[in-house]
C-alpha cells in the first residue's frame, strides 16, 4: 500500500444532517463544494481587504524562498498592517524587502539549494499571515473580533455545534508559498477564499514514515523527497487536492497537512473541538498542542526509558521491545480501513 496516491473526494452541496450523521464519523479529508460562505469570494478582492480590513498591525512570516524550512529557519518575522500584507502578498514584483542582501548571502552559504541561488539572483520575498488573537499569548485568533468590518461578509460552514468552535484564522500568502507538513489538534474547516492552493495530506496513521519533530515533518520537500535520509517517507500514502474559490477542505484533527499556494489567495480556517473541552490544553491558542492526557501519557514515558536507561545494553532492548509490544497489543486501534 505504501507511496500510493489517492484523491480527497469531493461532494457538492453536502448538507449538515449529511456531514454530521455520515461524513464526519469516518474521520477522513473530504473538500466540500458549494457551501454558503456569504459574500467573501466575491467581495475580497485585494482593494476591498485592504480598504475594509484595515491597517492592524499583524505579525507575518516572510520568506526570501517559496518553501519555508522550519529546521533551518529560512525565515523571519516581521509585522505590517494589515492593508499592506495584502498589497505585498498580491503583488508581482516587490519594491521593498525586509530580507538584506547580505542575510541572503550569509544563508546562501549554508543552503546550497537552488532555490536559494535564484533567491540571490531574480530577487523575490514571499509573505505568509497566520492571524493571531489580540494578545497572541493569551488570546485565540476569531477573524470576528479582529476583523469586525470583514465579519459579514463571511459565513462559516454550520456542521458543528457553537459551543465547539475554538478558532478563526486569516491564511494570506504570497503564491509559491509552501508551507511544511504538520498536523493540528482540532478538526478543521479550511476556506478557500480567493485563489487556489494544492493541499497534500497524510494520516496520522503514517506518522511513522514522516520523520516528526513536534508537530512538524523534517520532510521539507514532499515532491522530491531525500530519500537517502528519508526512506521511509516513500510508504506515506499521499491524498492530494487543489482547492479554488469556494472550496472547503475538512481536515480532521491529527492530518498530516502540507500546503502550497499557487496563487495569491485568501483562506480562513475554521478550528472546532471534536473531544470534551476538558480534554484540550488550556493554554493552547493556535490549535496545535497536544491533548493533556498525551503530553501527560508522553511524559510518563520519558520517565520509562530514563527507568529502563538504568539496565545494560542488552537487558534495555529486550525490556524495551517488550514494551513496545504491550503498547502495541494494549492502546494501537485494532480499525484498521
Ligand atoms: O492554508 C494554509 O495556509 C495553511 C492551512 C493550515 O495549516 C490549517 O488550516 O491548519
Ligand atoms: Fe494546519
Amino acid at each position: 500500500m505504501g507511496g500510493s496516491r489517492v484523491p480527497v473526494p469531493r461532494l457538492e452541496g453536502v448538507s449538515r444532517e449529511q456531514f454530521v450523521q455520515h461524513l464526519y464519523p469516518q474521520r477522513k479529508p473530504l473538500v466540500l463544494e458549494g457551501i454558503d460562505l456569504g459574500a467573501c469570494t466575491s467581495k475580497w478582492t485585494v482593494d476591498y481587504l485592504s480598504q475594509v480590513g484595515g491597517r492592524k498591525e499583524v505579525k507575518i512570516h516572510v520568506a526570501a524562498v517559496p518553501q519555508m524550512d522550519f529546521i533551518s529557519k529560512n525565515f523571519v518575522y516581521r509585522t505590517l498592517p494589515f492593508d499592506k500584507l495584502v498589497q505585498r502578498a498580491a503583488e508581482e514584483k516587490h519594491k521593498e524587502f525586509f530580507i538584506s542582501e547580505s542575510f541572503l548571502q550569509a544563508t546562501c552559504k549554508n543552503i546550497s539549494s537552488y532555490g536559494h541561488q535564484r533567491a540571490l539572483v531574480e530577487r523575490d520575498e514571499k509573505y505568509y499571515l497566520r492571524s493571531l488573537g489580540e494578545d497572541p499569548r493569551k488570546d485565540i485568533a476569531d477573524i470576528r473580533k479582529q476583523f469586525p468590518l470583514l465579519e459579514g461578509d463571511i459565513k462559516f460552514p454550520d456542521f458543528f455545534k457553537e459551543q465547539q468552535f475554538f478558532s478563526s484564522v486569516f491564511r494570506i500568502s504570497s503564491p509559491g508559498l509552501q508551507l511544511w507538513t504538520h498536523y493540528d489538534v482540532m478538526d478543521n474547516f479550511l476556506i478557500q477564499v480567493t485563489g487556489k492552493k494544492r493541499v497534500v495530506l497524510f494520516s496520522p496513521r503514517d506518522a511513522q514514515y514522516l520523520y516528526l519533530s513536534g508537530t512538524k515533518s523534517a520532510v521539507l520537500n514532499i515532491d522530491n523527497p531525500d530519500l537517502a535520509k528519508y526512506p521511509l517517507f516513500s510508504n506515506a500514502r499521499r491524498y492530494e487536492c487543489s482547492l479554488e474559490a469556494g472550496d472547503v477542505l475538512f481536515i480532521p484533527a491529527l492530518w498530516f497537512h502540507n500546503v502550497i499556494s499557487e496563487e495569491f489567495g485568501v483562506g480562513v480556517n475554521v478550528f472546532w473541538k471534536h473531544l470534551p473541552s476538558e480534554c484540550y490544553d488550556k493554554t493552547d491558542t493556535y490549535g496545535n498542542k497536544d491533548p493533556t492526557a498525551a503530553s501527560r501519557a508522553a511524559q510518563i514515558l520519558d520517565r520509562a526509558l530514563k527507568t529502563l536507561a538504568e539496565l545494560p545494553e542488552e537487558y534495555r532492548d529486550f525490556y524495551a521491545r517488550r514494551m513496545v509490544l504491550h503498547i502495541q497489543d494494549k492502546a494501537y486501534s485494532k480499525n484498521f480501513e
